[in-house]
């Protein structure tokens, strides 16, 4: 996130679906955030749109409570409350409507009067996915694009369920928008960690030399969460892990972590970088799906104690749904690069943990004639803990204290959120959004060849259900997952595994400085 505080623009923001969960649990937070912590040092003005038939002052009523149920900030009181909710005002129409955009212009232009803004429009759209398409036609069509300042439409996922769709959806938005007007959220963008990754192997120069087919054996990103599919059945069971989750988190982090260094650190020179990596993606055929993917879906079982129902037992599920909530699959980028290093993914539903965490896992010494009597000596891993307990592990071996010449893996820690909270992912988008920054948004290129990759091994799966796997609640996905990787004669690294090792902290402000500090 930039912290150029003196450059943000006022602007007027016009959220879609402002009174739907994601404006409850993350945009009304966020923005609290950002106005609470002073990076919005400009004037701005926010208008809701929904269905309800609400007034200004309820909306703001609405706008408190989940701001006080879901920031991480405390609620504050008297006048500075009252200050920030009076930028907030409410409309009410059904954004299939053409007529009534009229009405939501006549208070956009009142706003900006109002509040003397210099006419940049970000319109945020928090809506049912097949109301993007409207929304932006009507946007244009009522004159609302047109304005003498800047105008930037935020989308949020899915964008489209398939490359066709994505792409006619691509096709109906870029009518109204060009394509550096469009922000597509992937939140794994917005988080901390995610994008430290560049830093950590751009700014350190023992890194990047061991970046590569030569050093590095394998890399695994897992993703693993504890809850089920909650209430969100009738998107989910449609589009199942592999869309939800593989489509754009999951390959984002594997863009991230195998991009080559950008020539500049500018945002379309490191778009251009990731898009790369997703041309050398090896595309599966339906016939190598099975070899290289597997799929799962949960069964009844417990978490820490907990029973849970299966996935078919959910509410509003189809009792005989075949959508994976688990997916494991094994890929290659073939480019010079990482010619031969398998890149392994897992991501599902009701795990034992809720984890993100990104595994590199360096190639071993000829440990048999070294420091290894037991034939037990661990690899180095280098670990990006994207969510909880933010940070990076680097995994050593070292000898124990005493005589024995024992050797003992250790881990070096450094936190990254423990001193003070990170910014939540969808406050640092916003500001860039707000900005103007689109480093951390999807380029449309990046999502199409990313549903390329997805679409042949859908098709595979829609034409032998069979090949469905189960996992129990509670558990690290099917057994075939774990198949995956003794195949190869590896295993999957998961946090507990580095946890148990002897760790040493570091520290963010390390004893050895230059002479002149
Ligand atoms: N919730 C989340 O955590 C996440 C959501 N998303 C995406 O964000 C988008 C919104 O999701 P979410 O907030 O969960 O959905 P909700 O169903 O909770 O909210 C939908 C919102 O859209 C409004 N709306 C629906 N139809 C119309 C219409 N015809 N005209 C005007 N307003 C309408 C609703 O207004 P009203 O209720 O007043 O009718 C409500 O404000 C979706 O695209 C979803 O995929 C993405 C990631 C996470
Ligand atoms: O986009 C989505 O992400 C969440 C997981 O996000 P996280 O920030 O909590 O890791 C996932 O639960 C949801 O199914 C998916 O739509």
């Amino acid at each position: 996130m930039s912290t150029q505080q003196e450059t943000i623009p006022s602007f007027i923001f016009t959220i879609f679906g402002a009174t739907g969960d994601l404006a409850k649990r993350k945009l009304f937070p966020a923005l609290y955030s950002l106005y609470r912590e002073k990076q919005l040092r400009c004037n701005f003005a926010v208008i809701g749109v929904g269905r309800k038939n609400i007034d200004s002052f309820e909306f703001r009523t609405w706008v408190k409570n989940s701001i006080a149920e879901f920031s991480r900030l405390s609620l504050c009181a008297g006048e500075e409350w009252e200050q920030f909710a009076a930028r907030f005002s409410y409309i009410s129409f059904d954004v299939k409507d053409t007529a009534k955009y009229a009405a939501l212009r006549s208070l956009v232009e009142a706003k900006e009067q109002e509040n003397k803004l210099s006419g940049n429009r970000m319109f945020y759209l928090a809506i049912a996915p097949q109301l993007f398409g409207t929304v932006a036609t009507n946007l244009k069509e009522s004159g609302l694009t047109n304005t003498k300042g800047w105008k930037r439409l935020i989308i949020e996922k899915p964008f489209g369920h398939d490359y066709t769709s994505a792409e006619a959806l691509n096709e109906e938005i870029k009518r109204s928008f060009a394509e550096e007007e469009i922000y597509r959220i992937d939140h794994y963008l917005g988080k901390e960690m995610v994008q430290n990754i560049q830093v950590i192997r751009f700014a350190n120069s023992m890194f990047e030399p061991l970046w590569n087919n030569r050093h590095i054996d394998n890399i695994q990103i897992t993703a693993s969460e504890t809850v089920g599919v909650e209430d969100r059945a009738s998107y989910y069971d449609r589009a199942g892990a592999l869309r939800d989750m593989v489509q754009n988190h999951m390959l984002q982090m594997v863009m991230m972590v195998c991009m080559e260094p950008p020539s500049r650190l500018k945002t379309e020179a490191i778009r251009d970088e990731k898009v790369k990596v997703m041309r050398a993606l090896r595309r599966f055929s339906e016939e190598e799906v099975d070899r290289h993917i597997v799929r799962g879906q949960y069964i009844a079982g417990t978490i820490g104690g907990k029973s849970f129902l299966g996935y078919r037992e959910e509410p509003d599920v189809n009792p005989a749904s075949t959508t994976e909530t688990f997916v494991a699959a094994k890929l290659y980028i073939d480019n010079f690069r990482w010619a031969d290093v398998p890149i392994y993914i897992r991501t599902g539903k009701r795990m034992p943990e809720k984890l993100t965490e990104i595994v590199i896992q360096f190639k071993e010494l000829p440990k048999r004639l070294y420091f290894n009597k037991n034939n037990d000596l661990m690899p180095n891993l280098l670990i990006f803990r994207i969510q909880p307990n933010e940070g990076i592990t680097l995994l050593l071996n070292a000898k124990k204290q005493g005589t024995d010449s024992q050797i003992i893996p250790i881990g070096m820690e450094y936190c990254n959120d423990c001193e003070a909270a990170s910014p939540e992912a969808y406050e640092s988008l916003l500001h860039d959004a707000i900005l103007g920054d689109s480093t951390f948004f999807t380029r449309w290129d990046e999502v199409a060849l990313a549903w390329k990759f997805i679409d042949p091994i859908r098709c595979a799966w829609d034409k032998d259900p069979c090949s469905l796997a189960e996992y129990e609640v509670g558990t690290w996905g099917p057994v075939e997952a774990h198949e995956l990787l003794q195949k190869d004669g590896k295993r999957w690294w998961t946090g507990s595994d580095h946890r148990e090792r002897k760790t040493i902290r570091a520290v963010e402000r390390p004893k050895y400085q230059r002479e002149e500090e």
